[in-house]
């Protein structure tokens, strides 16, 4: 079933087809020489789904709060995916190879663009929409991407860059309005055939590229071929986020970034159904809500979510058949896991990786969970801590995360910084890939985050890693969430600073004996030379729209940079 298209998809049974995939994932079988998604995963299941092998629930479910639900079975995603394929290649005349930003806020297009590349072969760039006309101009400019797709809050963004930006000869426009300018996919779609013949590609052609955040320089594009992303999420699919042909998955995340990917990666493989809600904005009632009111099995958010949803009553929602939850992305406390399970009965199982590669530690499904630890290395990857040499470092010592990259690198990884082969070769120390983040791993195998390598505190020759100091002060009632940083100080270098929002009930407790307490407390939970000599009370954390707490600003903002 990864022949040419054009032939009829045999239909084989859906367990023996997954296993198949599931053995390349792991890296127990070579990857095919040509493999497209929507061809060798999406049309399969759509064949399987014909012939009765696949329970009934949709392939792809979006509601928007308001009553308006789209369902598509693997069917229709096909039909709709290879009328968006003949929109990209007929009047945008889209080339395999050529690349294309898409920028969608969670609507149902984002998933039929994205399917539609893979049927055009072009190379999709996801991005947010919160970007700014700066930073769409470096990445249209960067990425030379042929064509932009958007909706209309970002329309002005665009006009006002794309002169800027000589490669960029369409823009398509998501809206029931039409723009000068811009042509209108919705008519478009409408008017296009279902007939589609997909692009055969090979598994090493590029198939997405992300641009990373970018907080030490420019932003860079890391690219994924076809092969990295179709098959590199199907293990961590079953294992990780514990995923079926009845699941119903939802992942909060933003379209924008590698998660939204990763959801398609992993949940398509196995039949399930992704589920999108709307969600213009982070609403932790519309979360409980919808998990209260919808058939959700799986549900994956930040680790930020978790901790705004466990502060609510959880015992007056009833999840009718939610049963597995999955975070990452950031470091996930101890207390809020224990918070969430005890109020759910539900286990949290963190996962964790980078925009540069697929699942690279996870708390799998069955295997015991260490409070505090992102579990163990996912195959096929081999995770050790390395010194800044690449040589590894004893059990339990702290180092770098490295992934082995030598004497083979792992098809589930990114190809390259495009055009920035410094950048590429910098990452990369002896026969191991560093992913800049520090941890150690245990005698089990375990590892356990420290934080980003930047975001290490040194004081007075002790290293402090921010999460235990975060995690020792979410243990304290009244802290709703923290950043803690380092801060400069004339005798010690630098001091860990601990910003705090507090939980409601807490504000008008008198500061400086609060503050004190809050000391007495980290001393008492962790480490003393730990505990945050300085504490400032503020309303909100730094974050990023994907949620995650920004300590670089903080700590920027404490040096004066
Ligand atoms: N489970 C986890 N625990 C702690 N940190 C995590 C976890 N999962 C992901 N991360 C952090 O997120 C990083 C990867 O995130 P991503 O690729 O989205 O880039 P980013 O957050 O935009 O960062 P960058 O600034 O490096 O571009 C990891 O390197 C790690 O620092």
């Amino acid at each position: 079933f990864c022949g040419p298209p054009g032939r009829p998809p045999p239909s084989p049974v859906p367990s023996e087809m997954v296993a198949t995939w599931e053995a390349i994932s792991l890296g127990r079988q070579p990857v095919p020489e040509y493999f497209n998604f929507a061809h060798d995963v999406l049309d399969v299941w759509s064949q399987m789904e014909k012939d009765g092998h696949r329970p009934p629930n949709p392939a792809f479910w979006w509601v928007d709060g308001l009553g308006t639900e789209v369902k598509w079975s693997f069917e229709e995603l096909g039909k709709q995916s290879r009328k968006a394929a003949n929109v990209l290649q007929g009047v945008c005349s889209l080339q395999p190879g050529d690349r294309m930003m898409l920028v969608l806020p969670r609507i149902p297009e984002w998933w039929l663009v994205s399917v539609a590349c893979m049927r055009t072969g072009a190379v999709m760039i996801p991005g947010v929409s919160q970007l700014t006309e700066k930073d769409l101009k470096y990445r249209l400019q960067v990425s030379r991407a042929k064509i932009i797709i958007t909706s209309d809050s970002l329309v002005p963004r665009v006009d006002a860059i794309s002169a800027d930006c000589p490669s960029l000869q369409t823009k398509l426009l998501v809206s029931d309005s039409n723009r000068s300018g811009w042509l209108n996919f919705r008519e478009l779609l409408r008017e296009a055939s279902t007939e589609h013949n997909c692009v055969r590609t090979k598994s090493g052609d590029p198939l997405a590229i992300y641009f990373t955040s970018g907080t030490t320089g420019a932003p860079k594009m890391a690219e994924h071929t076809q092969g990295s992303y179709s098959l590199g999420f199907v293990a961590s699919g079953r294992r990780w986020v514990a995923l079926t042909d009845s699941d119903i998955f939802w992942n909060t995340t933003d379209t924008g970034w590698v998660k939204a990917a990763w959801t398609l990666f992993s949940a398509w493989p196995h039949g399930s159904c992704i589920f999108v809600h709307e969600l213009p904005r982070v609403d932790v009632k519309v979360i409980l809500k919808t998990l209260a009111r919808f058939p959700i099995t799986t549900l994956c958010c930040v680790p930020t979510i978790f901790r705004l949803l466990v502060q609510e009553d959880l015992t007056r929602y009833q999840f009718q058949s939610l049963k597995h939850c999955v975070t990452g992305g950031e470091f996930l406390n101890p207390d809020v896991r224990e918070k969430w399970k005890s109020q759910t009965g539900l286990e949290l199982y963190e996962g964790y990786g980078q925009s540069e590669t697929v699942v690279i530690c996870a708390n799998t499904k069955g295997e015991n969970i260490k409070s505090g630890s992102m579990g163990k290395a996912s195959p096929p990857y081999d995770v050790q801590i390395v010194d800044d040499e690449g040589n590894i470092l004893p059990q339990g010592e702290e180092g770098n995360v490295g992934v082995r990259i030598r004497p083979t690198r792992p098809f589930c990884f990114f190809s390259c910084y495009l055009n920035n082969p410094e950048k590429t070769a910098a990452a990369e120390r002896g026969s191991f890939y560093i992913t800049g983040d520090r941890a150690h791993m245990d005698k089990d195998g375990y590892f356990w985050f420290m934080g980003r390598n930047d975001d290490v505190i040194n004081s007075s020759g002790y290293r402090i890693g921010p999460v235990d100091v975060e995690s020792a002060l979410a243990e304290h009632p009244a802290v709703l969430e923290s950043a803690v940083v380092s801060s400069p100080d004339p005798i010690r270098g630098e001091v860990v600073k601990a910003f705090i929002v507090l939980s409601p009930g807490y504000t008008s407790r008198d500061p400086e004996e609060l503050i004190q307490e809050l000391q007495e407390h980290v001393k008492r939970v962790t480490a003393p030379y730990k505990y945050p000599r300085k504490v400032a009370f503020v309303s909100e954390l730094p974050k990023t729209v994907s949620g995650k707490i920004q300590r670089s600003k903080l700590r920027n903002q404490e040096w004066g940079r």
